[in-house]
């Protein structure tokens, strides 16, 4: 497999993910891979009752997120070109590891394993750290109805398995270069230069 063509943007709900890898893809002239939101069947139903739907809507995601990525392997990945896409899919562990428990997190476990072992890596991950102001003004300021109500203790305990996640992943995949950015005070969307820089930050790392 080609390195250097994968980039992953990270960070929890609210981050600026597909803002900053819009952006990036293009400024970069590289092909967006981007998340499913709208047409998800489950997440309305997820937030007004998590124990109820948490099975359905991580199995929806995790069969999402292979199908597109085991696409892009064979667009993109395979013939070494470049490609963005606004999330990793160790995130689904990340989710569904609070989201899941028992007999239904081990089924979803191995399901995880089986799907994702043989899954292109990305050489180079952006991982944008804000906190919980941060993440609660833009997610009121983008007004999706759904994520109006959701829990504060959710999202504050995904901003530190975020940082857990990033740290075990640096360890198990040395090979991927990550990027971290503060989301708090870094605005790559009203500050041109602050997102120059990030852009010759990545340059760097992708061929
Ligand atoms: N650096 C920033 N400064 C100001 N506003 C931002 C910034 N990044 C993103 N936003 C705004 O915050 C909101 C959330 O951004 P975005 O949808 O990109 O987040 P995300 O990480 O992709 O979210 P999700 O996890 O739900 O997919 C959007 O309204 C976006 O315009
Ligand atoms: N439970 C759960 N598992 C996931 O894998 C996952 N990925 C994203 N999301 C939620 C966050 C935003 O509300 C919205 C858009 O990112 O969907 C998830 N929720």
């Amino acid at each position: 497999m080609s390195t250097g063509s994968f980039i992953a943007v990270e960070g929890p709900i609210g981050a600026g993910k597909t803002t900053l890898s819009t952006m990036l893809s293009q400024e970069l002239n590289i092909p967006l891979l981007k998340e499913i939101v709208e047409e998800n069947p489950f997440l309305g139903k997820f937030y007004d009752n998590i124990e109820e739907w948490s099975f359905q809507l991580e199995m929806f995601f995790l069969c999402n997120r292979y199908k597109q990525l085991e696409d892009t392997t064979t667009k993109y990945i395979q013939h070494g070109q470049q490609v963005i896409s606004d999330y990793h899919i160790y995130k689904n562990l990340i989710f569904a590891q609070r989201t899941l428990s028992g007999v239904k997190w081990e089924k979803y476990r191995q399901i995880y394993h089986i799907l994702t072992g043989d899954l292109p890596k990305p050489d180079l991950i952006i991982y944008i750290r804000a906190d919980l102001q941060t993440l609660l003004k833009r997610i009121q300021m983008r007004g999706r109805s759904f994520e109006q109500n959701m829990d504060t203790a959710y999202l504050e305990q995904l901003i530190i398995d975020y940082d857990h996640a990033m740290a075990s992943l640096a360890e198990s995949e040395p090979d991927t270069k990550i990027i971290t950015i503060d989301g708090n005070q870094i605005d790559f969307v009203t500050h041109r230069e602050q997102f120059d820089l990030i852009v010759s930050e990545v340059k760097e790392y992708i061929k």
